[in-house]
């Protein structure tokens, strides 16, 4: 690891692999300045566990997701010490975990249970430090959402934009209009936790606002 002085000197800083296909989880990681050395995106099984709650879920998956990253990463000299950082979002309502909606049934069976009631968005972020120590946090939203009218239901569905979705909605599109009240952080609904994430990797010596002052 290089020390503090070799970071502000030389402009060197440590790798940053994003263990991660979704385009949400980029951009929010590039709104809080930070850019990515690396994309490997980990497809794991993500079938809940007999009697796994959601947070045990979305824990064990972004932690499954980072240790393929890792292995990936090490492999290789580029990436040997780089931090990899990974997430996985579970959506909860009616005491059931909803699946990440890929046919327009599935979809329409989660609008049904989050119509005209609140639900739990739970996001685990998971980062492996260069030494390879394992840090995961948890961020839980609540999100309620008006009745949603036939008419809301259907042009919805119509829209395809729950696809890939967990909870078979994106906040950031059409489903914005049905949140009438949200309890938390709005990021972790869309992937990745801000703040947590910035404090995480902050936390573990990774330079952050270092990342700011080079893109200036
Ligand atoms: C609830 C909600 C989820 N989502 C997205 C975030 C995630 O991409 C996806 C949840 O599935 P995940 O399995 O967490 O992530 P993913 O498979 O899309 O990507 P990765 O490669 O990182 O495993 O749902 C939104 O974009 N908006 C929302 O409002």
């Amino acid at each position: 690891m290089a020390s503090f002085s070799e970071v502000t000197g030389s402009g060197w800083r440590p790798k940053l692999v994003l263990a991660s296909a979704s385009p949400r989880r980029l951009a929010l990681l590039q709104q809080a300045g930070i850019e990515p050395d690396a994309l490997l995106p980990a497809d794991v099984d993500e079938t809940p566990r007999k009697s796994e709650n959601p947070r045990e879920l979305a824990k064990r998956l972004a932690k499954e997701k980072a240790e393929v990253a890792r292995r990936a990463a090490r492999n290789g000299d580029d990436l040997r010490e780089a931090y990899i950082l990974s997430a996985d979002t579970v959506v909860v309502a009616g005491g059931r975990i909803l699946p990440k909606a890929e046919v327009v049934d599935e979809a329409a069976a989660c609008l049904r249970l989050l119509s005209g009631r609140a639900h739990r968005v739970y996001t685990a972020i998971c980062l492996v430090t260069p030494k390879d120590s394992v840090r995961l946090r948890m961020v839980e939203t609540r999100v309620r959402f008006k009745r949603l009218s036939k008419d809301e239901f259907e042009r919805y569905l119509a829209s395809g934009e729950w696809r890939g979705k967990a909870g078979g909605y994106a906040i950031q599109g059409l489903a914005g209009t049905f949140v009438v009240k949200l309890v938390g952080s709005y990021s972790n609904v869309v992937g990745l936790p801000l703040y947590e994430t910035v404090a995480l990797l902050d936390g573990e010596g990774y330079p952050v606002r270092f990342s700011w002052l080079n893109a200036a």
